[in-house]
């Protein structure tokens, strides 16, 4: 197959993250986290047009980034709505990465292992085996532990063959956690490639300083 799409996923409010702007626009060492997902794709050489997906709200904050050739489409009211938007505004490829924009760190290695899989197998993604140990909990008591066995860190990019996966979306009923439940609901087998602890999603307001740190280690300071 040739390049594969990315769709990045940014309509989202980043209300857990708080700050005075949805998280995908606040700076992480010095340029929007956006900015850092976007070039994580675009630098990417099995990556043949990308697909950004945002909310109407954010329209005003683009001239923070370098777009080049990439497609805006408009997202919707939950996750999976902004995920089919963005399918749909996919034009020249056989496969898709569907991508969190709150991901900043995911890296060259990760994106490939993604495209590579899809050669075999309709859906492939990142994860990481959990390996601590799992407690169910209620008002402050741990009330017993879980299993742990066979159990994963679901990340993204999410890879898909693109008819395959718009079919899955077109026939879920939604509440889906991500498109690989989407995917699996349809029929469609998910390899597991291997995640990177670095590639966090942003979600609370910590995750910045985590995500910094690891940057400037990467950066050698
Ligand atoms: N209607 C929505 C909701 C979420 N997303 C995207 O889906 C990803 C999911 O990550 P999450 O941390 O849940 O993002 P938010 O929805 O922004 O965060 P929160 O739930 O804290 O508001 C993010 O890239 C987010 O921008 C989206 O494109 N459209
Ligand atoms: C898709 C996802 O990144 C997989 O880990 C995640 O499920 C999306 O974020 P949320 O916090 O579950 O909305």
């Amino acid at each position: 197959m040739n390049g594969a799409a990315a769709v990045i996923v940014a309509a989202g409010r980043g209300v857990r993250a708080g700050g005075d702007m949805p998280k995908q626009w606040q700076a992480l060492s010095g340029r929007p986290i956006f900015a850092h997902t976007l070039d994580a794709f675009a630098s990417h050489p099995g990556i043949a047009e990308i697909v950004l997906v945002i909310n109407p709200q954010d329209r005003n904050m683009l001239a923070m980034l370098d777009m080049g050739t990439a497609t805006l489409v408009e997202g919707g009211a939950d996750r999976a709505a902004s995920v089919r938007n963005g399918l749909d505004a996919v034009a020249r490829s056989k496969m898709v990465l569907i991508h969190d924009v709150a991901r900043p760190l995911v890296t060259a290695e990760t994106i490939s292992n993604v495209i590579a899989a899809l050669d075999k197998t309709p859906g492939a993604a990142p994860a990481l085996p959990v390996t601590d140990a799992l407690w169910t909990g209620a008002d402050g008591q741990v009330t017993g532990t879980q299993d742990r066995t066979g159990l994963y860190r679901a990340q993204t990019p999410q890879g898909f063959h693109l008819e395959a996966i718009r079919a899955a979306h077109a026939a879920h009923p939604g509440g889906a956690a991500d498109d690989v439940e989407v995917a699996r609901a349809h029929g469609l087998a998910v390899a597991i490639v291997p995640g990177d602890e670095d590639n966090l999603k942003i979600t609370m307001p910590a995750d910045f300083a985590r995500a910094d740190r690891i940057l400037r280690g990467r950066d050698g300071h």
